[in-house]
């Protein structure tokens, strides 16, 4: 079977062929719908610590790409918020649009960002990330909107052009990618690509980042295809909003 992607032929409608979760209880993204949202003072702050130093690689992965982290301690780690327990940093990931009017996962009220960061967290008190993946307390992930400010400046210079690059990526310090306001929305959802597992608790910022113009043209110039491959562009990574499916979404905030 070809493998899955966001053309006509793999994409998201396809998923469920190989995938059957895909039509499941717990699916992500949603669309958030503030007014439905019940404010719960129980809910903490966010307590996101991120050490630079922890910073591994750069991939491009064929469906996005990928910052990793070396997740061997707490020093990258996410606590309070919704959770309880440590959760730590495995890697973060955009997903984006051909153009400006679409390419987030979530939307607000139906409203499309340009393109939407995804800081991928794993519950400690599992062995690995690949154990906590499957469990439904496993992963944590952060979702933050991204929108075009004209004259902003670079979010940072990333450019991986094809599949399977690969370079170090120093000392990039994740917390730069961090809205001012942490205010979040909270549910149980899965991944939103294959294999689509329902462990994720997610946690979307009701704040958005600003990226220049540029930065959104540098995300579309990379490729979903290999070296040597016809080049295809990466931009539409992003599955659309699934059926709530009677879940409650919490807000952080009134
Ligand atoms: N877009 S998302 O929901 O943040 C997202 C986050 C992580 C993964 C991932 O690690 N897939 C590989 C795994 F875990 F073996 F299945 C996929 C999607
Ligand atoms: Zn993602």
């Amino acid at each position: 079977s070809h493998a899955w992607g966001y053309a006509a032929n793999n994409g998201p409608d396809k998923w469920c062929d190989n995938f059957p979760i895909a039509n499941g209880p717990r699916q992500s993204p949603i669309d958030i719908l503030p007014g439905a949202a019940s404010y719960d003072s129980g809910l903490k702050p966010l307590n996101l610590k991120y050490d630079p130093a922890t910073c591994l690689d750069i991939l491009n992965n064929g469906h996005s790409f990928q910052v990793s982290f070396s997740d061997d301690n707490d020093s990258s780690s996410l606590k309070d918020g919704p959770i309880s327990g440590t959760y730590r940093l495995k890697q973060f990931h955009f997903h984006w649009g051909a153009s400006d009017d679409k390419g987030s996962e979530h939307t607000v009220a139906g409203t499309k960002y340009p393109a939407e960061l995804h800081l991928v967290h794993w519950n400690t008190k599992y062995a690995s990330f690949g154990e906590a993946a499957s469990q439904p307390d496993g992963l944590a992930v952060v979702g933050v909107f991204l929108k075009v400010n004209l004259n902003q400046q670079q979010v940072a210079h990333f450019s991986y052009h094809f599949q399977g690059k690969q370079t170090t990526f120093p000392n990039f310090d994740p917390a730069t990618l961090l809205p001012g306001c942490l205010d979040y929305w909270t549910y149980d959802g899965s991944l939103t690509t294959p294999p689509l597992l329902e462990s994720v608790t997610w946690i979307v910022c009701k704040e958005p980042i600003s990226v220049s113009s540029d930065q959104m043209g540098k995300f579309r110039s990379l490729l979903f295809s290999a070296e040597g491959e016809s080049e295809c562009c990466m931009m539409d990574n992003y599955r659309p909003p699934q059926p709530l499916k009677g879940r409650a979404v919490r807000a952080s905030f009134q």
